[in-house]
């Protein structure tokens, strides 16, 4: 029977322009390749979910070992092992997902290429037993063969290591290609203005996209130069949030807000915050020296300003007390003082920087009475030709403010002095009366 002309000997030979075995060669290391490619798209997306899943599971153990006084308060030691457990199945399984695509990548890959050594043999031996080939031809077949072999494994590891390289590049550029807080081809202003007022105007703000609740809701007010502005309200109506909308942290969606006329946008972002001084409720400890923690601001902390610091945050005599003093180092977080040092020494660290505008979110809240009181006068002193905004929810805090601004579900109800808050009997007052502590 005559074979089909596609595969006649003249056939392969005209389609490969080389002698059967090189063509079949070819079409098996073509398959080869293609097979190793079809893999890529679908091991580069278990990859990525393997690398999401481990983070979950590594943020967990954090949140486990961080979190270990709760549970053991709470009692939730089984349903915590659980949720760990779970986040650890989740792991295992995209892990095996992503072990299975492997291995069918690679076995199927060898088991295409082997076969395409066998068949090849096969026919040259074939070949020499009918007497078409002579043993020679056979050998030198096999060697060409062989020595073609070597550079085609190392493409499909060439392919194989650029696929890891690419997934690498891609996680690196997660976090290379976030947008510039400054970027570079605009133009921002670099001097911050002395005497300025902050004002808002229609400001509004969603954290989670437009259908997410309005933190902020068409605010308009002025903060004035020099002056001390204190924010009030119950819980979650948004005196957080307009203060780090003032530290630009947030941009408005609607409304502007303006800093000497000139929206803060246009101002550069590091240039404004230089002349920020600030305390927020989740101020960060550095895993350093004392001194250094306070005059972070400063490569080399100049001592002198440190100790008047320490004094403006009454925690001069703590530091004096320890054996290294300013050299002590602290743990990371803050490990190692109590919840009211560590709020003394981020009051020390804003009180360092000196800066010209001061924003201070529940600075004190962790204080005892007469360390409040202290600090409270000693800022006083500090608070003198500065712009500042005092979040708090102590009456003594906010009580001697120039101006109070009451929010309520992200809107002002009311301003004033505290004075002229009290007289009217509106929200402030029950503010004061309910939640104020009235007593300081
Ligand atoms: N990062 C965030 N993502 C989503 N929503 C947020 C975020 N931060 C705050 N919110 C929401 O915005 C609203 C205002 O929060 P904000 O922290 O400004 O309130 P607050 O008045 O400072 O409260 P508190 O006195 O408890 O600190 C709240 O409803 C809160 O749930």
């Amino acid at each position: 029977m005559k074979s089909p002309p596609f595969l006649s000997k003249k056939t392969l030979k005209k389609l490969f322009g080389v002698e059967v075995g090189l063509g079949i060669f070819l079409l098996g290391s073509v398959l080869y390749v293609t097979w190793i490619l079809l893999f890529m798209k679908r091991r580069r997306k278990l990859d990525y979910m393997r690398f999401q899943e481990s983070a979950n599971n590594q943020s967990s153990i954090v949140q486990l070992i961080n979190g270990m006084q709760d549970i053991k308060l709470n009692n939730c030691e089984k349903q915590k092992r659980w949720e760990w457990e779970r986040i650890q199945a989740k792991l295992f399984q995209v892990s095996i997902k992503s072990l299975v695509l492997g291995q069918t990548q690679e076995v199927g890959g060898t088991f295409i290429d082997q076969t395409k050594n066998v068949v090849i043999s096969f026919l040259a031996a074939s070949s020499v037993i009918e007497g078409k080939m002579t043993l020679g031809m056979m050998m030198a077949l096999q060697y060409i063969i062989g020595q073609l072999n070597a550079p085609l494994s190392q493409f499909i590891q060439f392919v194989q290591s650029t696929q890891d390289a690419k997934i690498s590049i891609e996680r690196l550029n997660e976090v290379q290609e976030k947008d510039d807080e400054e970027p570079t081809d605009k133009d921002f202003l670099k001097d911050i203005p002395n005497n300025a007022d902050i004002e808002f105007k229609g400001v509004t703000f969603q954290y989670e996209g437009p259908r997410s609740p309005k933190a902020v809701n068409d605010l308009t007010v002025t903060i004035p130069s020099n002056k001390v502005t204190a924010i009030v309200g119950a819980s979650g109506s948004g005196k957080t949030t307009m203060l780090k909308m003032m530290l630009g942290f947030y941009h408005p969606v609607d409304g502007d807000i303006t800093l000497g006329g000139k929206k803060l946008a246009q101002y550069s972002a590091s240039s404004w915050r230089k002349v920020c001084g600030s305390v927020m409720q989740e101020g960060f400890i550095f895993s350093d020296t004392i001194a250094n923690n306070i005059g972070v601001s400063d490569e080399l902390p100049n001592m002198e300003r440190v100790r008047c610091a320490t004094k403006i945050a009454n925690i001069e005599e703590f530091v004096d007390g320890l054996p290294l003093g300013y050299n002590t180092k602290i743990g990371a977080d803050g490990n190692g003082l109590s919840t009211g040092q560590k709020q003394r020494l981020l009051i020390a660290r804003a009180a360092y920087k000196d800066a010209k505008f001061l924003f201070f979110d529940e600075a004190t809240n962790s204080l005892d009475a007469n360390n409040e009181r202290t600090i409270m006068a000693r800022l006083e002193q500090l608070f003198k030709d500065k712009t500042v905004v005092v979040v708090a929810h102590r009456l003594s805090t906010v009580k001697n403010a120039d101006n109070i601004i009451v929010l309520d579900n992200g809107s002002i109800v009311e301003q004033g002095t505290h004075q002229e808050l009290i007289s009217i009997r509106g929200y402030y007052y029950e503010l004061v009366k309910n939640q104020l502590e009235l007593g300081n």
